[in-house]
């Protein structure tokens, strides 16, 4: 422990229900210092800060040091009193205030009995400048987008003083630009002297923003490095304690026979024109910006979006896909991006959320459902995914975020599709399971199912794809095969010219 340090952690254990999800850990993080906490799904990261903000208690034993000073974090305002912020993935602020009541509620020096709005407006005011935004203070935060709710989170902890910001994967839910912009905030914090520690799976930003890196494995601290100190193989095998290598599949022979084809697919508002098709055994890769029509044409497809003219022709007939149960009739699976909101009842098992889409087909003579056989099907995909722990029983909310993706996939894998549509199947998955959710999709297609993957990390669509379709402002802008196609003429084509880019973001 040095006077430089904003937190030491020291002997962190907690243990959920018999399972030590930390155990034994320390974290030193230094004042101004942009530190990166990495490891698996299920290593112990968003414990560790649920600990540090006041949330979970630690086991006994654990010191926990702020400012040199040994404390006891009783809650979450609390943290924050002391100087501890943590912007969680749904912001967890207070939809219907305005910014500067959510910047300022519980602050002691403006929020007592008798509110004095002036003073609130103030310090609202002075911390947005701080983090160099542009908000009205009096705009009620639900009407603001996700990337400008971060955004007020992070003033919020600015005006309690925040010695250290704490992020849990900031970037999963913005688009290009936002992500631009929050690195430039995190550099400005950093120059203030504001520690911010971040919870990322994605290596580019990793090494785009921190100065350390700290690496969890199974609960444990394994090492902490300068980020100058380490390359990206060293921090991999770190992370999953072997060596892993990112998979370069070569293109393949197709088969010929198209499973789909969409014709002029067109919805106001949505897309406009869309025409493609996929054959069995292919995978098709969709990307493009935030906002360019990806998932709502994987919606249309699945029921969700219905278009208002065009075509989808499967297996050489035309269909009209009305609701999802239609999609599923037809054989068509769709993982969706926002897991948590749509891809999984939080408050069941991991078995009953695995065989939800298909009760029909394990019923026994009775009409019943036949727990065992639902029970085989989900070990079988638990350990297929290798969803940890591998327990059917375990309620999906206490899931870590990577093995809630990997429940999901699971689920739409056990309904047996002809089509499987997954979009941004490792969104929030480390890089071990990455690599095996890439596998398993190759796999899938190798079976004679149709894949399309919606990403928007170019290295997974050209890792996983036979073929790319680049969509730009709802249109098809373009369709590469595998072996034509690099990160530049994805996002050249992604971003249309320069002033269509501007536009956009
Ligand atoms: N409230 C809880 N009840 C029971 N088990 C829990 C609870 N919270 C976390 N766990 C378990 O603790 C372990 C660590 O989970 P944690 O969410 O900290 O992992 P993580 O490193 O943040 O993973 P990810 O990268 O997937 O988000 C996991 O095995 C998880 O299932």
């Amino acid at each position: 422990m040095t006077g430089d340090d904003i937190v030491n952690l020291r002997h962190i254990s907690k243990t959920f229900g018999g399972i030590k999800a930390l155990d034994d850990v320390s974290l030193d993080v230094k004042r101004g210092e942009v530190h990166a906490l990495v490891g698996e799904n299920g290593a112990g990261k968003s414990t560790l800060i649920k600990v540090l903000a006041g949330v979970h208690y630690p086991d006994d034993g654990a010191e926990i040091i702020i400012n040199g000073e040994r404390t006891v974090v009783k809650n979450p305002l609390d943290a924050i009193r002391k100087g501890i912020s943590v912007i969680y993935q749904d912001i967890s602020l207070f939809p219907n205030l305005t910014v500067a009541e959510n910047i300022c509620i519980g602050n002691e020096a403006v929020w007592g009995r008798q509110l004095d709005w002036k003073k609130i407006n103030e310090l609202a005011t002075a911390a947005i400048q701080r983090v160099g935004a542009r908000l009205n203070p009096k705009t009620v935060l639900k009407d603001l987008n996700l990337a400008s709710q971060q955004i007020v989170a992070i003033a919020r902890a600015i005006s309690f003083n925040a010695g250290l910001i704490v992020m849990d994967e900031p970037t999963s839910t913005l688009s290009a630009g936002e992500v631009e912009n929050l690195y430039k905030i995190i550099d400005t914090l950093r120059r203030e002297n504001i520690a911010v520690l971040f919870i990322s799976h994605k290596f580019d930003e990793i090494y785009r923003v921190a100065d350390r890196v700290t690496v969890f494995r199974d609960g444990k601290y394994i090492a902490s490095r300068d980020i100058a100190a380490i390359d990206r193989r060293e921090l991999i095998r770190l992370m999953v304690g072997r060596e892993v290598e990112y998979l370069s599949l070569t293109a393949r022979s197709l088969c010929k026979d198209k499973i789909l084809k969409v014709e002029n697919l067109t919805k106001k508002g949505n897309f406009r024109n869309v025409s493609f098709e996929l054959k069995k055994g292919e995978i098709l890769g969709i990307t493009g910006l935030v906002g360019s029509g990806r998932t709502e044409i994987a919606k249309a497809l699945f029921g969700l979006n219905r278009p208002d003219t065009g075509e989808i022709i499967l297996e050489g007939r035309p269909v009209v896909i009305g609701c999802a149960a239609d999609a599923l009739h037809y054989g068509i699976a769709y993982v969706p991006e926002n897991r948590q909101l749509e891809g999984l009842i939080l408050a069941d098992t991991v078995q009953q959320n695995i065989t939800l889409p298909i009760l029909d087909t394990i019923r026994n003579q009775f009409g019943c459902v036949d727990k065992e056989k639902g029970l085989a099907i989900t070990q079988q995909y638990i350990e297929k995914m290798d969803v940890r722990p591998p327990d059917p029983g375990k309620r999906a909310r206490f899931l870590s975020g990577g093995n809630q993706q990997k429940v999901v996939l699971a689920k739409w894998l056990a309904t047996n599709p002809k089509i499987l549509i997954a979009d941004e199947p490792t969104s929030g998955v480390d890089i071990g399971a990455k690599i095996e959710i890439h596998k398993t999709l190759r796999e899938l297609a190798d079976s004679g199912i149709g894949v399309i993957v919606i990403s928007s990390e170019l290295p997974e669509i050209l890792a996983v794809s036979d073929r790319i379709l680049i969509m730009r402002r709802g249109r098809v802008a373009g369709v590469a095969a595998k072996k034509d196609a690099t990160q530049e003429s994805i996002m050249a084509k992604a971003l249309g010219t320069a002033e269509q880019a501007a536009e956009f973001i």
